[in-house]
């Protein structure tokens, strides 16, 4: 089974969702696994000093159960992908040379060495500060962000996670989250398409 394993990784609102769904629909026999939906129930994460409750770091993440997806999909990603859709859903007919992508996105991937191992390519959306700001105060978590918990919290610890990804991660090409979300997707696509092609070859 030919597979390849893609990283969206960013900074928060960076765009990761809006482009992994692109690529979902534009890459046959793809799924994507999003980070987020790992979250630790808010009971388990600890609050600071501040009583902020500290969501940005991996141990806010529920990372053994993301590393037993991937694993999953990594055993049998066509039965993985027939399984995720629902019972009754046709399995992909097994064709010749047929890759299987799957596409992993979220703020921490690459800062989670065993996941971030696994990774044919690896990108990074980022924004500046004043956008992400923009972006994050638009949008509604669960639970939603307290009054001063992107200065407080969310960017420090951007900062602080980065650092230790770029002194972890080599081969990240950094992606500008303030392009058109079309270009982003086209040059994503390019690599990941030759990727594709050269897999089918072997
Ligand atoms: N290339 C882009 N240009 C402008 N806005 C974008 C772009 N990509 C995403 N957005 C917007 O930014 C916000 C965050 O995008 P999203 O994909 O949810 O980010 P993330 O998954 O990184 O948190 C959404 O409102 C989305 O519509
Ligand atoms: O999804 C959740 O359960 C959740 C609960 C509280 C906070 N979050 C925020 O989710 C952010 C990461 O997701 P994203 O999509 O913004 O990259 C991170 O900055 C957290 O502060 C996410």
């Amino acid at each position: 089974m030919k597979t390849l394993i893609i990283g969206i990784g960013g900074m928060t609102n960076g765009g990761k969702t809006t482009l992994s769904k692109a690529l979902l629909e534009r890459l046959p026999n793809s799924c994507v696994m999003a980070q987020d939906a790992f979250f630790k129930d808010d009971s388990l994460v600890p609050v600071d000093s501040h009583g902020f409750k500290q969501y940005d770091m991996l141990s806010a993440l529920h990372m053994d159960r993301m590393m037993e997806e991937v694993e999953a999909w990594r055993q049998d990603p066509r039965a993985f992908m027939a399984s995720r859709r629902g019972a009754g859903h046709l399995l992909p007919p097994a064709v010749d040379q047929q890759v299987f992508v799957l596409i992993i996105e979220g703020f921490l991937i690459f800062n989670y060495r065993p996941l971030n191992e696994l990774m044919n390519r690896r990108y990074f959306l980022q924004i500046p500060y004043k956008t992400c700001k923009q972006r994050r105060s638009s949008r509604v978590y669960t639970p939603p962000d307290p009054q001063g918990y992107f200065d407080r919290h969310v960017w420090p610890m951007y900062l602080k996670n980065r650092q230790e990804m770029e002194e972890m991660v080599e081969d990240l090409v950094l992606l500008d989250g303030l392009s058109e979300r079309d270009e982003l997707l086209s040059s994503v696509l390019r690599d990941v398409t030759a990727d594709i092609e050269a897999l089918r070859q072997r």
